[in-house]
């Protein structure tokens, strides 16, 4: 039986970057009893899937997630997952708008439920809102690393990318973040003791309680209740603001509004309207008549501004901009365009963001296109210390070195939507002061959150079988490595608490004799880790969900220059395989610059990364060794690629994605040209490898030629496919021969 390879089909940089290397992946497997077959989770793709009756046959799209959703929980999965887009509502607008353009009846996304028609329609789109495909995905816990090779050339070529901090202690860079009120403080937690069915219920002042949520719990499940004090968070943003004021520095706000689509956008919408309090107190009832939401950002209140005659207009315009003559200096994410960091919601998203005002020494743009000292805002307390502790470590000791810097690698608790990842049906604002309630089925109060009016109340679930993989993939990994493993574990927060009782339920049923192994709350396991990194050793983290994501970000910026050189690898629980490729984003502005200079410079080495235990899973689970030596051959490939610095430049008319995944390519069949266990594979690859070496020179003028110009691929949701194919496979001498294959 031929074993199956699904390739994700997802959004801009990545999506283009397929269009390059897939029908090289599908030549070189030809013949070896594998098949590579594509599934469409894109943004768009999953747009259209939700209104199969307002398409035509051509139109329609089937449900390619709903499908992968469930072959992950088969032992048969293997899924190579490419980062897509978590949208936002003014992504998915601009998405819709551009099906729309394109001949698709698909409704407008109705910001203001006036009626029931109008709150279907909402609930309709929210499955396509925020990250709505990776925790469908991710029936397994995450195991995410640099390959030995990747770190060893990122020690001997350290990318250039970061920048000095001042002077020990001159830096005025700080983490700020809430001193009560935050879910940190509010957090309680419980482990069932066995099944039952559980309610989330809001009680008002009057005693009125109204069921939320019910939930079906398991055995060992473990299940938190917190809040976020909104008038606190408030207070913090307007003292922060004012602090920054006062000291002449940047002021940021960094959450993570994709992932956390239903809280944070609330927090990052009082944060606006703090910010720009007088001018929005003063027209709020225009504003409210427009449809202009803080959550959706100040872009989003700009652009609906066009609906007011041109006077009112100006004069809004007006107020907004004396606040920012009032207010601190915002943190810039595109100065040309006066795009501020609360312009809209997922354009400063933390996992990415943080990292880089570590690497850029503690700064930030500001209006003027230089990096400035900033205030970065982390609002809660359970993830903002982890930072500030970093940011701490390095204006007192200096900016990290990655020629010599140790690494922190990451095994992740996030299957079946652990954590916060998953609370998003379980994510309340309050309607009037009450009373949060989870009650089990005798009737019992199991936990409650007194709160106030506009409070965020947020439950978490995580399953027991989850945690006990997670704490099995971090002995072995302690094992397989040598290496100190850190659960970063607070026994001051409710829910770690009750992990910290699983962890230590756990570790005795595995051989962990000789490893060495800790708790620490995240705060000190920085400290601990980043001792180690100065030194050059290695740390692995043991994280939950949150700081999984924060972490493969964090230290992967720092250490390569992207986490999209990262091995992430999700070891189904079912059996089978989920090989996400990277650890970052789908990078929008890379597509902007091949739209504008036909230069891409995504770099996919993830995707090659990928692809390697993806292929050796097949080989085992399959018995296939024709895939063992297409695996071990990528695998040089990937070391010569790395040694002969095929990487692409951020610049046009240089290397760009093209060009690089042409060399890998080519390294790939020297490699299986020279190997000799296979014989087949000898026998087909030594012409191909003779043909490409040759043509090498031709080939890459040719990738070469095609930069340097506009370009048109019909679309940037749901591009043009023979126009992108057009422009991501320009070299006609390299399509000769792999489509000859
Ligand atoms: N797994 C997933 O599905 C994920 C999806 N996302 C989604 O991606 C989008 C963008 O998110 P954002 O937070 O900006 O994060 P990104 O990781 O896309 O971007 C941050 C920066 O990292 C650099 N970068 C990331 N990947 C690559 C790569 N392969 N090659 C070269 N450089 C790279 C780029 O820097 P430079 O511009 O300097 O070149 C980029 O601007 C959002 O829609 C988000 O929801 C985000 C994280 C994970
Ligand atoms: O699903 C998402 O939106 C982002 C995922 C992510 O950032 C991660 O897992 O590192
Ligand atoms: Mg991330």
């Amino acid at each position: 039986m031929a074993a199956k390879i699904i390739w994700s089909e997802i959004d801009e940089a990545p999506a283009l970057a397929t269009y390059a290397f897939l029908p090289i992946v599908r030549a070189f497997t030809k013949g070896c009893d594998i098949e590579v077959e594509t599934r469409d989770i894109s943004l768009s793709g999953r747009v259209l899937t939700l209104f199969p009756e307002r398409l035509t046959e051509a139109q329609r799209v089937a449900d390619h997630l709903a499908e992968l959703g469930e072959l992950v929980k088969n032992p048969e999965a293997n899924v190579i997952k490419l980062p897509n887009i978590s949208a936002s509502i003014p992504q998915l607008q601009a998405c819709i708008k551009e099906l729309q353009q394109q001949g698709y009846d698909i409704p407008s996304y109705p910001e203001e439920a006036e009626n029931d028609e109008d709150r279907k329609l909402q609930e309709r789109f929210s499955k396509v809102l925020g990250s709505a495909v990776n925790p469908v995905l991710r029936e397994g816990n995450s195991d995410r690393r640099a390959a030995a090779s990747v770190k060893k050339f990122a020690q001997k070529n350290p990318h250039k990318m970061m920048q000095p901090w001042p002077p020990a202690g001159e830096s005025k860079c700080r983490v700020a973040f809430m001193d009560g009120g935050d879910f940190y403080e509010s957090e309680k937690s419980v482990t069932m003791d066995g099944a039952d069915t559980v309610k989330i219920q809001f009680v008002d002042e009057g005693g009125h309680a109204k069921v939320l949520k019910e939930l079906k719990l398991l055995a060992g499940e473990v299940f938190d209740s917190s809040t976020m004090n909104v008038r606190k968070l408030r207070d913090f943003y307007t003292a922060t603001a004012a602090e920054a004021k006062e000291k002449g520095v940047l002021l940021s706000l960094h959450l993570k509004a994709t992932m956390m689509k239903i809280s944070d956008p609330i927090l990052f919408g009082h944060c606006v309207s703090v910010y720009f309090k007088d001018a929005l107190e003063k027209h709020a009832a225009t504003l409210k008549e427009i449809g202009a939401s803080p959550n959706y950002g100040m872009g989003d209140i700009l652009s609906k501004l066009d609906k007011l005659p041109a006077e009112k207009k100006a004069e809004i315009e007006a107020d907004i901009n004396k606040c920012y003559e009032s207010g601190p200096a915002l943190a810039i994410v595109d100065s040309r365009k006066n795009i501020t960091n609360l312009h809209v919601p997922n354009d400063v998203i933390v996992d990415a963001s943080m990292p880089n005002v570590v690497r850029d020494g503690g700064k930030m743009w500001n209006l003027q296109d230089q990096l400035q000292d900033t205030i970065a805002m982390v609002p809660d307390r359970c993830y903002a210390t982890m930072y500030a502790e970093i940011i701490d470590n390095a204006r007192a000791n200096g900016q990290f070195d990655p020629s010599t810097m140790g690494s922190v690698s990451n095994v992740g608790l996030m299957a079946q939507k652990a954590e916060e990842y998953g609370s998003h049906d379980k994510t309340f604002e309050a309607p009037s002061n009450g009373t949060f309630q989870v009650v089990n089925s005798a009737g019992q109060v199991l936990m409650e959150q007194k709160v106030e009016k506009g409070d965020v109340y947020r439950s978490c679930q995580t399953k027991d079988i989850a945690i006990k993989d997670w704490v099995r993939l971090a002995v072995e990994r302690c094992r397989e490595s040598g290496e100190p493993v850190v659960f970063w574990l607070d026994e001051k927060r409710g829910h770690d608490a009750q992990i910290i009782a699983k962890v230590n339920k756990y570790l005795p049923d595995y051989d962990t004799a000789g490893l060495e192994i800790k708790v620490m709350a995240p705060r000190e396991a920085m400290t601990f880790s980043l001792e180690r990194i100065r030194k050059g050793l290695n740390t692995i983290s043991a994280t939950g969900n949150v700081l999984r994501d924060y972490l493969t970000d964090l230290f992967p910026i720092l250490e390569l220059g992207t986490s999209a050189r990262m091995l992430s690898i999700v070891p189904l629980l079912a059996g089978g395989g989920l090989f996400e490729t990277g650890a970052g984003g789908s990078a929008p502005k890379h597509v902007q610059q091949f739209l504008k200079e036909g230069h891409t410079r995504w770099d996919s080495l993830g995707e090659y990364c990928a692809l390697v235990p993806s292929l050796e899973l097949v080989a085992k689970n399959f018995n296939n060794n024709k895939a063992k030596v297409l695996a071990e051959t990528l695998d040089t490939a990937i070391g010569t690629y790395l040694e002969n610095q095929k990487l692409p430049s951020r610049k046009v008319n240089e290397l760009d994605n093209r060009g690089s995944t042409f060399y890998l390519t080519l390294y790939w069949a020297q490699a299986l040209a020279a190997q000799s266990q296979d014989q087949d594979l000898k026998a087909r690859f030594t012409p191909i490898a003779k043909e490409m070496t040759d043509n090498a020179d031709k080939i890459d003028a040719e990738l070469i030629a095609a930069q340097g110009r506009p370009i048109d691929i019909g679309g940037y949701f749901r591009p043009d496919r023979v126009k992108t194919e057009k422009e991501m496979r320009p070299s006609a001498t390299l399509n000769a021969i792999i489509d000859n294959m």
